[in-house]
């Protein structure tokens, strides 16, 4: 094979010129993004502007209404449902600001769950989990339920829970938006860290500017369109 041959690596995942509307209520207008593999991304931007909107769409939890969503040379937006929950559950991660952890199960068993549904048996879905547990420093709490956890603890299970599958993209929506700041600060440290360890992709929404500077490149949504953060121009 010669040079001119070897396959130029495209973005891992891309929206291109996407729409979505809420009835008449527009929240993303021709909004275009990529993302490379291994990439940290901010997404920042005002109440309202569209962001977590971006995040669900690049997410294939919402399907655009115009324009084009890419994920590792698929086309996304347009997988049936079933197609796109079985690549949510295997190569998509998320951590959510409240954790959304199940609140009567253990952590252990909440951590264990993505494995558990993606058929893993059970013993070594409870190994990975574990395994998990020792690098957030959780190892102490596998048996309480998470429903007794302090925010901090909680976002910790939750990024475990997030990275067991390994998988390629992890998507934050405000992780540390209901935690004081220091805390905030570990959870961030830990999320980014453990995600260069893995080379896990992560695509983060948040407001605290101190939260986005852990990420390797900041955008800005205003009125439903991506903006340059410094420039203030729409991005292509
Ligand atoms: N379920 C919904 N029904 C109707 N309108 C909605 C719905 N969800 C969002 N919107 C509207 O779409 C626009 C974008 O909302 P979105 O939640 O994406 O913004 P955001 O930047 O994430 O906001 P915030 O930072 O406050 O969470 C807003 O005008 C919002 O009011």
């Amino acid at each position: 094979m010669t040079v001119d041959a070897l396959p130029v690596p495209g973005p891992l995942l891309e929206a291109r010129a996407i729409d979505r509307s809420y009835g008449r209520t527009p929240a993303l207008r021709a909004a275009s993004l990529a993302v490379t593999a291994g990439e940290i991304l901010a997404i920042m931007g005002p109440s309202g502007s569209g962001k977590s909107t971006l995040l669900h769409c690049l997410a294939g939890i919402f399907s655009p209404d115009t324009g084009e969503v890419w994920f590792d040379g698929r086309r996304l937006d347009t997988l049936n449902d079933a197609r796109r929950s079985e690549l949510r559950r295997t190569a998509f991660g998320f951590v959510f600001q409240f954790g959304r952890l199940v609140p009567e199960l253990t952590v252990a068993d909440n951590v264990a769950l993505p494995l558990l549904l993606g058929k893993v048996r059970r013993k070594q879905a409870y190994q990975r989990a574990a395994g998990w547990l020792r690098r957030l420093e959780l190892d102490e709490l596998g048996g309480r339920r998470t429903g007794e956890l302090s925010g901090g603890q909680a976002q910790r299970v939750a990024i475990a829970r997030a990275l067991v599958t390994r998988p390629k993209v992890v998507f934050a929506d405000e992780p540390t938006g209901a935690l004081d700041s220091l805390t905030g600060e570990k959870v961030m440290d830990l999320l980014v860290g453990l995600a260069r360890q893995e080379g896990t992709t992560v695509i983060l929404v948040t407001h605290d500017p101190r939260v986005a500077a852990c990420a390797d490149r900041e955008v800005m949504v205003r009125d439903g369109r991506i903006t340059d953060p410094y420039a203030g121009e729409a991005v292509r």
